[in-house]
């Protein structure tokens, strides 16, 4: 089990970063953390691995202290792997010669097989024989991520692990990788600005802003019910309704047009979103955005359903 407990890291004395992070993590259970940009995110991964020294707290796997650069001359914990943004693989040899560099030689049968086996869970066995510097940057991170883990590692650690990859391989990439993972029981942890990454594959969510952890919940608790804007938009786009001094957040799909209401609102714009359209509208002088099947002509008057009301 990982158990991070009051840490707090900045890259400077004066730029704290991470601020009293707490959070446990289970064999084979898988987390999200999720904030804007420069949030923090990559540098907890980082924390994690052991390639940053906290300046407070500890961070144990079982009974073993993680423990940062001033300690190991290498960093990097063995039972962890970390796969960057910059993925750091070998350009001239073959993708499966990256592969095979973190499987023992002594067992060339094994490693074949292990090796194929990680071709089919990143889809890259046509590319196999292929040399590394002739691949796309999905392709790569593709390769990275079965780098990390040949050796099976305990955990893994995922900055933006689909952020190069196309929609299409993205979604059959995660569903392979994923169940893979929690077939071996590794457990996982990825930064990530994608909420499906979240949704549809985390046990569990974490939210960072402002160095600190403002949401810690399984993504689903999270998602129903956001305590900030912040944290909604996460997933979506969000409104902001206020009525008789009542405020809520309300995802797009939570506001309807209705043949009879009090609420009237007049369309300024649309969007076109492949089954839908987004739908903008002026609402008691807030401007709101909402899901519907058609598109509406700019400044027609309509009435809303705003579900919290
Ligand atoms: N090596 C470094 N030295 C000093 N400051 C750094 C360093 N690396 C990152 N930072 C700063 O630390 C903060 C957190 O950066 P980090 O890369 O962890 O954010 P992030 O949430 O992963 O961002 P993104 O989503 O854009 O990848 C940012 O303000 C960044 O500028």
């Amino acid at each position: 089990m990982l158990k991070i407990q009051n840490i707090s890291f900045g890259y400077s004395k004066n730029k704290i970063v991470l601020e009293n992070f707490n959070f446990n993590l289970k064999e084979g259970e898988h987390l999200c953390i999720m904030g804007e940009s420069g949030c923090g995110k990559s540098t907890l991964l980082k924390v994690i691995y052991g390639l940053l020294d906290v300046q407070k707290g500890t961070i144990f796997w079982s009974e073993n202290q993680v423990l940062g650069p001033k300690e190991y001359l290498v960093p990097g914990m063995d039972f962890f792997k970390y796969v960057a943004q910059d993925f750091d693989l070998m350009p001239y040899i073959s993708v499966s010669e990256n592969i095979k560099k973190h499987l023992s030689r002594f067992y060339p049968e094994e490693s074949e097989k292990r090796t194929q086996e990680l071709l089919e869970v990143i889809e890259m066995k046509a590319f196999e024989n292929t040399k590394v510097k002739n691949l796309s940057g999905g392709q790569k991170q593709r390769v990275a991520i079965a780098r990390a883990l040949a050796k099976e590692p305990e955990l893994l650690l995922l900055d933006e692990p689909f952020g190069q990859i196309d929609n299409f391989k993205k979604n059959s990439l995660r569903r392979r990788l994923f169940s893979y993972l929690k077939e071996k029981k590794i457990a996982c942890i990825v930064a990530t600005h994608d909420k499906n990454d979240a949704l549809s594959f985390a046990d569990k969510l974490i939210v960072i802003q402002h160095q600190k952890i403002i949401a810690n919940d399984s993504p689903k608790e999270i998602y129903n019910n956001p305590k900030k804007k912040y944290i909604a938009a996460l997933f979506d786009d969000v409104n902001e309704i206020t009525i008789n001094e009542k405020t809520v957040l309300l995802y797009p799909h939570q506001i309807k047009i209705v043949e009879k209401s009090e609420n009237f609102a007049t369309i300024t714009n649309s969007y076109f979103k492949g089954s839908y359209w987004l739908l903008e509208a002026e609402f008691n002088q807030q401007i709101i955005y909402f899901n519907h099947f058609s598109n509406i002509q700019k400044n027609t008057k309509i009435n809303l359903e705003i579900s919290a009301f």
